[in-house]
């Protein structure tokens, strides 16, 4: 379990997150909504120690992640919206292969994490291409797949959709389908709820670095205009 508890966070006298506290419980699919600056990606960088919270704690499987960076780095992967604030290496293999080698893996279990990471997202035989040669797009989908290489238990993204094509689009949704359905807990922070409300166990939102919203996705839509969120049944 992921559990933020009484998390508050201040870009100078700006309080971005306010004695917020959520758990997210192992094998959840969880969505995040709320209007632009409501303080999303600020908490979910929290969760593996990418921001220090001013007061209050995330503990992830009851450890302590400020104490823990690394091992809640390797528990907790993370999908930006930005995928070139993520890249490391030159090159898409590379890339994808740099999360595992830092965990020590032998070099058959990297290549087969890498193949099976690159396929996952329909980037299989690419290996060798230039990150900065890459659609925006298809960075998108190189920052999914070094995530998905590093096999966490919780993998969070930031608006994983925007700007893929129909197809990579499709690929990215049959692997949260398959990620959710083999148990690893998923938070995705979204302005767009298609495709995915009707995926997810459980959608939170916030406002002004409150949770303003808790309930299942069904019961919740009727909730989301107010969050900046367009109720996708309409
Ligand atoms: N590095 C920073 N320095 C100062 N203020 C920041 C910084 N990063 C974010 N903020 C501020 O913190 C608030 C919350 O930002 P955050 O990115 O967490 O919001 P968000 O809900 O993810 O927004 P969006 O939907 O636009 O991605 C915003 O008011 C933003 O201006």
């Amino acid at each position: 379990m992921i559990a933020a508890q009484d998390l508050t966070y201040r870009y100078g006298d700006h309080t971005v997150l306010d004695d917020l506290s959520l758990s997210i419980p192992d094998g959840e699919f969880c969505l995040l909504v709320g209007p632009n600056g409501s303080g999303k990606t600020t908490l979910v960088r929290q969760f593996n120690a990418l921001l220090e919270p001013d007061s209050g704690t995330v503990t992830v499987n009851g450890r302590n992640v400020t104490e823990n960076p690394v091992v809640a780095r390797t528990s907790v992967g993370m999908v930006f919206q930005q995928p070139r604030d993520q890249f490391v290496a030159a090159t898409v293999g590379a890339d994808v292969a740099f999360g595992p080698e830092n965990l020590g893996l032998e070099r058959t279990d990297i290549g087969r994490r890498v193949d099976e990471a690159l396929a996952a997202v329909d980037l299989d035989g690419r290996e060798n291409e230039r990150l900065d040669e890459l659609s925006g797009g298809e960075q998108a989908r190189v920052a999914i797949a070094g995530a998905l290489a590093m096999e966490p238990e919780y993998l969070i993204l930031d608006e994983p959709l925007v700007g893929l094509d129909w197809p990579a689009r499709e690929s990215v949704l049959e692997q949260l389908d398959r990620l959710h359905a083999e148990g690893t807990a998923l938070v995705v922070v979204t302005h767009d709820l298609r495709d995915l409300h009707e995926r997810a166990d459980r959608l939170v939102g916030l406002r002004d670095g409150r949770i303003v919203l808790d309930d299942d996705p069904g019961a919740a839509l009727d909730s989301v205009a107010d969050l900046g969120v367009r109720d996708p049944r309409c």
